[in-house]
């Protein structure tokens, strides 16, 4: 489904990510971890058209979209939850959903059932129902990134750009972010997950990469890479026992 090739990316002359290849089959989910600055974000970035790759290739069901812009790239069906709160603050919580369908009403994937989709996921998402009316601005953190994550759901995508979900967020939040995504998995929706929690994000993926200074050092089978002895005395220690 989404294929990246020797992908380079970087900030004006600092290159970050020095030819990294990820695959994400259709309906799986693959988390992406490693230490900060390791360049997790500019890989999500760079595959959704926040910045352009310095080289390499990126497809979507074989398609070549590495280049185009970012809502180009939406209205193939990719979404991207950034990290941080980017929700529309002075909108309701309903409306910055119905923002989220918007890319797949104008392109040429089926439109589908708005309504329907406002209705899943506020099923999917009970805090964001009971505070549907609510400014986006005025919602909590943790509430803001949940809005974050529903608005990209409600492109009816077939891929997730999910970047740290969890961050920031007290822990009974963090629990319901991860049965969130296991919704979203047994849904048959497709991800890329960065995730500090990396042992969190092992127990949900089907498959692992390990990105260290711009390069995948390790990638596998999500099971084989919570067992492997380096990874888990580099990523899986302390907090990340989640
Ligand atoms: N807008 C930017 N301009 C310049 N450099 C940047 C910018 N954003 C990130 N960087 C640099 O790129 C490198 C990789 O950052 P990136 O955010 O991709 O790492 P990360 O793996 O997501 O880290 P974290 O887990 O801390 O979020 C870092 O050295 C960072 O300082």
């Amino acid at each position: 489904m989404l294929s990246i090739k020797n992908l380079e990316a970087g900030y004006g002359k600092v290159q970050v990510l020095h030819g990294i290849s990820i695959e994400v089959p259709k309906g799986k989910v693959v988390t992406l971890i490693g230490s900060n600055g390791a360049g997790k974000t500019t890989t999500m970035r760079a595959i959704s058209g926040m910045i352009k790759p310095n080289a390499g290739e990126i497809s979507l069901h074989g398609k070549r979209i590495d280049g185009l812009e970012s809502y180009t790239i939406a209205k193939q069906g990719l979404a991207h939850s950034p990290e941080g709160r980017r929700v529309f603050a002075t909108m309701t919580v309903t409306d910055n959903l119905i923002l989220g369908a918007f890319p797949r009403l104008t392109g040429s994937r089926p439109k589908g059932d708005v309504d329907g989709d406002l209705q899943r996921a506020m099923e999917l998402f009970p805090r964001l129902k009971e505070r549907r009316n609510q400014l986006a601005g005025t919602l909590s953190g943790g509430e803001q990134q949940m809005l974050a994550m529903a608005r990209a759901v409600m492109l009816n995508p077939e891929i997730v750009l999910l970047d740290e979900p969890s961050m920031g967020l007290a822990p009974i939040l963090v629990e319901e972010v991860f049965r969130i995504i296991g919704d979203l998995k047994a849904r048959g929706v497709t991800m890329l997950l960065v995730e500090q929690f990396a042992a969190a994000a092992l127990k949900v993926a089907d498959y692992g990469y390990v990105m260290e200074n711009g390069r995948i050092s390790v990638h596998g089978e999500a099971a084989s890479l919570r067992d492997d002895p380096a990874v888990k005395a580099a990523y899986l220690g302390g907090g990340g026992g989640h």
